[in-house]
C-alpha cells in the first residue's frame, strides 16, 4: 500500500476536517488504494511541527486554540512555511490558509515553494489559482508535480474536473451560477426574518464564511470563482478585476421580503460568457430571479453552476459550496488525482 506523507499548511476548518478524517476513517483511504500520514502542520495559531514518523493526529486535534505546538517534538512557536514546505519529508503539501483575493499571497508563494521542491500541491485555496493559476500549473508540470485544486470553487462538490473530463468533447460557451455558500445562506436566513449581521454570525458558526466575511457579501470571493471557471474553462486569460462585481452588501431586509411578497428570490449570481467576436465578459451581482428560473430554488451554502455547451444545451452542477467537511471532500478528490498521476493510472 503506498503512503503519502502530508504537509497541512494552514489547521483551520478545513485541514481540521481533513484531520478528523484521517484519524477516524483510514479504510475509506486504504479502499482507495494508499494511506495518508501527517508529517508537518504550520498554522499562524500554533506554529509548526515536524515528525516524519506521523504526527499524532488526536493528541493535536485536541489541542485548544491558543496552545502551541512550542514544547513538542519537532515543535515551534512559528509558523515556519517555507522551512516546512521545503524540507519537511511531506510528499504533499495541503494548502489551506487565509484567501487573499489580492495577490493569493502568502499562498502563491507556499505553492511555489512546495512545487520547486518536489512536491505535489493540494489547495482549496481561491487566491493561488485566480491569480497564478496558469503559471503555477506550468511550473508544476515542468518540476513533475501535481497542482490541484478542485475545492477552489462550489467546495467537494465536482466542477472543475468533472467539466475537463466529462465535457471536454463540448464548446462551453458560457458558465453562470450561484457560487457563495455563505451568500446564499445569509439571502435565505434573511428570508426568514434575520438581520444581514445575525445571518453572517450563523454562516461563520458553520465554517461557510472567508476569515473576513466580507469577501463572501462583498462578491470579491464569487469574482475568483468565476475567473477561474472563465480560465479553466472558456479558454480565458482573465484577471479577477477584469470581472465586474457588486455585492450583496446593499440588499435590505426590506428588498428580500418585497422580493418574496412578488414571487421573486434574491441570488447572488456569478457569470461569464462568451459574445459573439469572441470575448469573454464576466460578473458577479445579485439578481432577484423569477420563482420558477432554475437557480431560484437552489438554497442555503448549496451552490449550482449552469454549463452552456454547443451540442447539449444548459448542463448543471449542484451540491454543497461551503462547509469543512465537504471542503475537505475535495482535498481527499485532489489527492486521488495525484495518485492517479503517481501510478499512471486512470480510474474509472
Ligand atoms: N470553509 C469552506 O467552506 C471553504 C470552502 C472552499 C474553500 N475554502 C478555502 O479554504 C481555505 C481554508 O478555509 P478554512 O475554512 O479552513 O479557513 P479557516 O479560517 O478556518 O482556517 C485557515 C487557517 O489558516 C491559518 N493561517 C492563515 N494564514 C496562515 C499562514 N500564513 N501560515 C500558517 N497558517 C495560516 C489560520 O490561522 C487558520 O487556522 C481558505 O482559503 C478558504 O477560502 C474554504
Ligand atoms: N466562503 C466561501 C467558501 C467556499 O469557497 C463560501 O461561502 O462559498
Amino acid at each position: 500500500m503506498t503512503t503519502y506523507n502530508l504537509a497541512l499548511i494552514g489547521f483551520g476548518g478545513v485541514n481540521r476536517a481533513l484531520a478528523e478524517l484521517i484519524r477516524d476513517e483510514p479504510q475509506r483511504f486504504s479502499s482507495l488504494g494508499f494511506e495518508l500520514r501527517v508529517v508537518a502542520i504550520t498554522d499562524l495559531a500554533f506554529g509548526s511541527l515536524v515528525q516524519g514518523d506521523g504526527i499524532d493526529l488526536a493528541a493535536v486535534l485536541a489541542m485548544p486554540r491558543g496552545s502551541s505546538f512550542d514544547g513538542l517534538p519537532g515543535g515551534s512557536s512559528d509558523p515556519r512555511n517555507e522551512e516546512v514546505i521545503k524540507n519537511s519529508p511531506a510528499d504533499i503539501v495541503v494548502e489551506a490558509t487565509f484567501t487573499s483575493p489580492v495577490d493569493g499571497e502568502p499562498a502563491v508563494s507556499h505553492v511555489r515553494w512546495a512545487i520547486e521542491s518536489g512536491k505535489h500541491v493540494v489547495t482549496t485555496n481561491k487566491g493561488p489559482v485566480a491569480l497564478q493559476g496558469t503559471s503555477l500549473s506550468k511550473l508544476a508540470a515542468g518540476n513533475g508535480v501535481r497542482f490541484e485544486y478542485e475545492g477552489a470553487v462550489m467546495s467537494g462538490t465536482p466542477v472543475i474536473r468533472l467539466a475537463h473530463k466529462m465535457l471536454g468533447g463540448l464548446e462551453l460557451n458560457a458558465v453562470q451560477g450561484i457560487l457563495n455558500g455563505t451568500s446564499n445562506y445569509v439571502l435565505g436566513r434573511m428570508e426568514a426574518g434575520l438581520r444581514l449581521d445575525e445571518a453572517i454570525a450563523e454562516a461563520q458558526n458553520l465554517g461557510y464564511a472567508e476569515a473576513d466575511p466580507t469577501a463572501d457579501i462583498g462578491g470579491s470571493d464569487v469574482r475568483l470563482k468565476v475567473a477561474i471557471l472563465a480560465n479553466e474553462l472558456l479558454g480565458a486569460t482573465i484577471h479577477p478585476s477584469d470581472v465586474h462585481t457588486t455585492g450583496i452588501q446593499d440588499i435590505t431586509s426590506d428588498d428580500v421580503a418585497q422580493a418574496l411578497a412578488n414571487g421573486l428570490r434574491w441570488k447572488l449570481i456569478g457569470e461569464a460568457r462568451r459574445e459573439s467576436d469572441g470575448r469573454i465578459v464576466a460578473s458577479v451581482q445579485p439578481i432577484a430571479l423569477e420563482a420558477d428560473h432554475p437557480l431560484a430554488g437552489i438554497s442555503g451554502a448549496t451552490n449550482a453552476v449552469s454549463f452552456t455547451t454547443d451540442l447539449l444545451g444548459a448542463v448543471t452542477v449542484s451540491g454543497p459550496g461551503a462547509g469543512r467537511v465537504e471542503t475537505a471532500y475535495a482535498l481527499i478528490s485532489d489527492i486521488i488525482a495525484v495518485d492517479d498521476f503517481v501510478k499512471g493510472a486512470v480510474r474509472a
